[in-house]
């Protein structure tokens, strides 16, 4: 959907034309509190914040790392619900400041990302564009806006890296990255902070512990076995050193939508304006995982069960891309300080899931697809 051109937003105030008045009118009536994020922990925090009443406007550049149809499924959803997502790319400042221009931000959710931690090796430079070029460009946009939004984005549980300590807690060293894409949620870490403490801005990151759920996405586990379980096609699971299962603090997506919700909730506002600081404006950052880590072989039990069909598995050992062997979500500080507190386990979570995927890609039980 390209609802902003360029040559809708002339920077001459004199030639406002009318298109950007009625576009201005139309966000500003949807917009009494707006966030901006791409759509899923997307969709689902976009739905979320429509429901009580915020206005939402997203931006996604739908690259095609994955299916760009799902995307465009997920931006169709939010449209039936009044949620705008423009096509465009984080990287693009004249973009941004445009959007700025035009809506009083209070808080920018911030998603889009070149997630997944094995695909890094492959190509790495996504993850430099989008995980650090495009959060700089946004943060310079927020830095520049008036009035500054409040920021929460999404950090990931793989700043751990190395880290054997459990559970992981905020305060856990995270200077062991053990994927590249680990390093560039880690180097936004470092980077918020720094515009935290130069231009005031109030900054949430929110480490997300292996998100499922329904519309997520294709190349995480739970997506790729179902998709190969009922296809009837073999799954490889990988394993530690002497065949010790991974592990996974598996949490679902609407739990994610809660910690979301409740950080925008606490943010606190930004404190600068015409790119200075004012005053000290919050920095936090927070895990939110479900504490209860589930070995991948038990993924699969659960997967098997709900689908009703059993997978044909290849057990391989982890191949040093990227993987850590677990990971556990100390939820602490996330309880106390947003009332995070997860209630979805993953056997009723991937219930849901499957249920969703068969439905979205037309199975039928009873039927010759199923
Ligand atoms: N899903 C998880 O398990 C998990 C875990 C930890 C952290 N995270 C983080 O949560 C966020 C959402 O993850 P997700 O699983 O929904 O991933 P996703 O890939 O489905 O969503 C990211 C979206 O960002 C868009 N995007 C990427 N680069 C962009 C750019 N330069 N400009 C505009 N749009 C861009 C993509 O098209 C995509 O729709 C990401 O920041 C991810 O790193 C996810
Ligand atoms: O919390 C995060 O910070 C990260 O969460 C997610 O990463 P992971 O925990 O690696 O999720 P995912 O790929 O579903 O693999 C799950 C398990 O299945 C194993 N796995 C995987 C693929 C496969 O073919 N076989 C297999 O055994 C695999 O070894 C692992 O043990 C996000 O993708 C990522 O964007 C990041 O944000």
């Amino acid at each position: 959907m390209r609802v902003l051109e360029d040559d809708m937003f002339p920077s001459t105030p004199g030639k406002l034309p009318v298109l950007r008045r009625h576009l201005v009118q139309v966000l500003r009536r949807l917009l009494g509190r707006a966030a901006l994020g791409a759509p899923d922990p997307r969709v689902r925090c976009s739905l979320a914040l429509r429901k009580r009443g915020d206005g939402v406007v997203g931006i996604d550049n739908f690259n095609s790392y994955y299916d760009p149809s799902l995307k465009k499924a997920r931006r169709s959803l939010l449209a039936s619900h009044g949620v705008f997502v423009i096509e465009g790319d984080i990287n693009d400042g004249r973009l941004l400041a445009k959007l700025f221009d035009v809506v009083p931000f209070t808080h920018v959710l911030h998603l889009a990302a070149q997630a997944g931690v094995r695909y890094a090796m492959e190509n790495p430079a996504s993850y430099v564009h989008s995980n650090i070029a495009g959060l700089v460009t946004l943060l310079e946009a927020c830095k520049d806006a008036d009035p500054q939004p409040a920021i929460v984005w999404a950090s990931s549980s793989s700043v751990y890296g190395l880290n054997d300590k459990v559970p992981f807690t905020e305060s856990d060293r995270t200077d062991q990255p053990a994927s590249l894409y680990a390093a560039t949620k880690k180097a936004g870490e470092e980077i918020t902070h720094t515009y935290n403490h130069i231009y005031g801005l109030s900054i949430t990151g929110l480490r997300f512990f292996t998100v499922y759920g329904p519309w997520g996405r294709p190349d995480m586990a739970y997506f790729s076995f179902t998709r190969n379980i009922l296809q009837g096609k073999p799954i490889t699971v990988y394993s530690g050193k002497n065949r010790v299962d991974l592990a996974r603090d598996f949490t679902y997506i609407d739990d994610i939508v809660k910690g979301c919700l409740g950080s925008l909730d606490t943010a606190g506002k930004s404190t600068g304006t015409g790119g200075k600081k004012r005053g000290p404006a919050p920095y936090r950052i927070f895990n939110l995982g479900n504490t209860s880590p589930v070995t991948v072989p038990n993924l699969v039990s659960i997967l098997e069960k709900h689908l009703r069909v059993k997978a044909k598995k290849n057990v391989v050992e982890m191949p040093g891309n990227g993987d850590v062997p677990f990971t556990h979500a100390n939820i602490s500080l996330a309880r106390q300080q947003l009332g995070y507190k997860p209630t979805t386990n993953l056997d009723v979570g991937l219930k849901k899931f499957v249920k969703w995927y068969l439905s979205y890609y037309g199975y039928t039980r009873g039927s010759k697809n199923l």
